[in-house]
């Protein structure tokens, strides 16, 4: 009876199901709706089958690695469920499942949003998951010419990236539906842009982090390109709207500006003493954020002050645990980040930290910067001859620079007034 009872508390009503969902904005997405509370629910393999049987719940999401259990659980399917063989979201009405596919709708609003047409156009899709199949319908729905999925390793029906290399460059749209590029593995891209020859738009379903690698070289090629926010918002609006049986009325891409706004870090560069560890704690403290400080972190994973790092083991050696530490840091989501004045001096820290991460220069006058602290060893090259090295680096690194030129606290006032300008964020759509 105990054992009933306690199992019956923790049911959920609406939610989502997979099996990690760590990285899930989904919660966040959901109550965002405000007409119920949403959970997280991780459920594993072993328990799967059981959890469809008892189906104890109102309406579900269902994400990576079950949309396909979903599917076949369900006593009724739409048309797109049916076609992609897989359900991200199902409805509980009176004990009989109804499954559908939100993605599929996901996706179109995302084209649609993007004045993509996909009528007779060569579009390449990486991945055969679920995800891939919900895009796949999506184009031949929309009549594309050639829908071709691409897969590490030759299997039924797909072609791999040799093949790409050989008969593909000229796609015109290329779709990333593999993880590759995801949050733990955000240095990874599925695919090198350069080669296209005719590439018109690029989507890749990954929205953690915001700015994935295939992203940023999709930009630096001047290639128009999404990533899978708006078809995460998307998907759930259509979904809340099948929990609910009512329309909901909220404008799609104001939500990816609020999630934007939730999820993404405020990062700190500038010369050694501007004011980056102190000021970004401010900040943090007073927007009620995580705070990070690299060179904390570098303390702590070494187990080393850094001046003893610079001494015993060099600064190149430095530089690395520096980088390893950026790495670690920069895939979080909604923390303020202290960087080291060095930061800027390996290109991939900046592209790091730019995947989820807005850049902010704070600059000093000179002449009001710390000349000597043995706890800073780079400040014995003397001030000058770092700036000079450095000045460009920042400028060219930063998405905003901010003066600090007057009390540490109205500087703070100045970061948290200029971050309000919604222009910054837009490096995230
Ligand atoms: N606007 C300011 N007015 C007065 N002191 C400041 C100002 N900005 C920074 N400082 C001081 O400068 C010193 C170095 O700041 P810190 O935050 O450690 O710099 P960084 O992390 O950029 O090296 C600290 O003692 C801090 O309080
Ligand atoms: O400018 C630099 O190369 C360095 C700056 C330091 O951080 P601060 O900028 O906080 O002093 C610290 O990362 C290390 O001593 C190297
Ligand atoms: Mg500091």
């Amino acid at each position: 009876m105990l054992f009933i009872f306690s199992r019956r508390r923790v049911f959920m009503q609406y939610g989502l199901i997979g099996e990690h969902l760590g990285h899930s904005f989904s919660k966040m997405i959901h109550e965002k709706f405000g007409y119920y509370h949403y959970d997280l629910k991780e459920i594993s393999k072993d328990h799967i089958v059981e959890y469809f049987k008892e189906h104890p719940f109102k309406g579900i999401n269902v994400t990576i690695p079950y949309k396909e259990i979903a599917f076949k659980a369900c006593d009724h399917l739409d048309e797109q469920a049916k076609s992609i063989q897989a359900c991200n979201c199902i409805v509980n009405k009176d004990g009989k499942l109804y499954g559908h596919n939100t993605d599929y709708d996901g996706i179109v609003e995302t084209f649609k949003h993007f004045d993509i047409d996909l009528k007779d156009k060569k579009v390449l899709i990486l991945g055969k998951g679920g995800a891939s199949k919900a895009f796949e319908a999506v184009c031949k729905d929309h009549q594309a010419a050639i829908v071709q999925i691409v897969y590490y390793k030759p299997y039924p029906g797909c072609i791999t990236y040799e093949d790409v290399q050989r008969s593909y460059l000229d796609a015109d749209i290329l779709i990333n539906a593999t993880p590759v590029g995801m949050a733990m593995h955000s240095n990874a891209s599925p695919i090198d842009l350069s080669p296209f020859t005719n590439l018109e738009f690029v989507f890749d379903a990954i929205y953690n982090p915001l700015n994935t690698k295939l992203i940023q070289q999709a930009k630096k090629l001047n290639i128009r390109c999404t990533n899978g926010l708006l078809m995460l918002v998307a998907q759930a609006k259509y979904a809340a709207e099948y929990f609910l049986n009512q329309k909901i009325d909220m404008d799609l891409d104001s939500l990816v500006d609020t999630i934007i706004l939730q999820t993404c870090n405020l990062v700190f560069i500038g010369m050694p003493s501007c004011g980056k560890s102190t000021i970004s704690r401010q900040l943090a403290n007073n927007l009620h954020k995580e705070w990070i400080d690299l060179d904390e972190e570098i303390e702590k994973e070494t187990g080393m002050k850094i001046a003893e790092i610079f001494e015993r083991y060099g600064e190149d050696r430095f530089r690395n645990f520096e980088t390893l530490v950026t790495f670690k840091n920069c895939i979080k989501n909604n923390v303020v980040i202290a960087c080291g004045g060095g930061i800027i001096l390996r290109k991939e820290n900046i592209e790091a930290l730019s995947q989820n991460g807005i850049i902010i220069y704070l600059d000093r006058p000179l002449d009001n910067l710390i000349r000597h602290d043995p706890s800073r060893p780079k400040l014995k090259e003397g001030i000058h001859t770092l700036y000079k090295e450095r000045k460009d680096l920042y400028e060219k690194a930063c998405d905003i620079k901010i003066k600090n030129d007057k009390t540490i606290q109205k500087t703070m006032q100045i970061c948290i007034e200029s971050l309000k300008n919604k222009n910054l964020y837009k490096k995230f759509k």
